[in-house]
């Protein structure tokens, strides 16, 4: 299993980093045989899985449920689960049960929170000192798409990147062992990565960054979303799934399943007993 210090020599020594999101056992396990550094249970978890609009409705029990489930599916792989939408910000106390809980009941290794406001910074610094490894999120925050007006690329002029660059600062100096960065510009995932000493984990931040996630459903053309212009697709699983689905809609009804090998038999002796009755 990776470390917080085995990723820094990642990058020290220019390895990528390889990070995707699970939501559940047989997901995670997928992704740790595919040797991936790290798995995310990222509260996307709402919109791919949960079928939210949005990541606001999703709670602690939510990513706390799920990630129990995707330790369950990889027991060897450094897993990271996102604070949800208002659970760290208004009380301390508040954040630091939950990160309680991420790490005693899950058995996760980090948490990962959006922005670099104050209060967050004040979280990260706190939270590392408790023990708590923190990733930071900067650049298209999701949880704040009612801010931000939409899911948008971020820090396109001078100011915003400047902005960026003084926030990946801040959470590196308050402790964060890692930066997820999104939806920003080639040059400012670039910026970031040279200027920071923890790994810039990018999505859709060019390929400059010191590593990269998506998100699961998104790599495996899984499900109904919208898939953003920094997604690949590496197969397209949807269609398949449906066939499969309709295939098994059309035998049982034509009587096809279940066949032969898929059914029991009994004794000729038990049977006749059965129907004649006799005891
Ligand atoms: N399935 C899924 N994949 C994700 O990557 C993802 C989620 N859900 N949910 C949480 C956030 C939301 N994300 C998103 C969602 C949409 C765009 C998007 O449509 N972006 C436009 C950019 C528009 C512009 O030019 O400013 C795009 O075309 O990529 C980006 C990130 C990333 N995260
Ligand atoms: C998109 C990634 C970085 C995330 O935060 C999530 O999946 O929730
Ligand atoms: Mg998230």
């Amino acid at each position: 299993m990776k470390t917080t210090a085995g990723l820094r020599k990642m990058k020290e020594n220019k390895e990528k980093i390889t990070m995707m999101t699970a939501y559940d056992a047989p997901s995670a396990k997928l992704v740790e045989q595919a040797g991936m550094d790290m798995i995310l249970v990222g509260d996307s978890l709402g919109m791919v899985v949960l079928g939210y609009d949005s990541t606001i409705p999703v709670t602690t029990e939510d990513m706390l449920l799920h990630a129990r489930a995707v330790r369950r599916g990889a027991r060897d792989t450094f897993i990271v689960v996102d604070f949800p939408f208002l659970s760290y910000q208004t009380d301390r106390t508040e954040a630091f049960r939950y990160a309680q809980r991420v790490m005693q009941e899950t058995g996760a290794n980090a948490v990962k929170l959006e922005g670099a406001g104050e209060v967050v910074i004040q979280l990260v610094e706190q939270l590392t000192a408790a023990g708590v490894p923190v990733m930071g999120h900067l650049g298209l925050t999701p949880q704040s798409v009612e801010v931000l007006g939409g899911y948008r690329v971020q820090g396109k002029s001078r100011e915003a990147a400047e902005q960026l660059l003084a926030d990946a600062k801040a959470l590196e100096a308050a402790g964060a062992f890692a930066l997820v960065v999104e939806c920003v510009p080639e040059p400012v995932g670039a910026l970031l990565s040279e200027t920071c000493q923890v790994p810039i984990i990018g999505i859709g931040a060019g390929v400059h960054t010191d590593g990269q996630v998506l998100v699961y459903h998104d790599v495996l053309g899984y499900g109904d979303v919208h898939v953003p212009k920094f997604v690949k697709r590496y197969a397209t699983l949807s269609p398949v799934i449906e066939d499969a689905l309709k295939m098994y809609v059309h035998e049982v009804k034509e009587g096809i399943f279940p066949g032969e090998e898929h059914r029991f038999t009994m004794k000729e002796e038990e049977l006749a007993a059965l129907y004649g009755g006799s005891k």
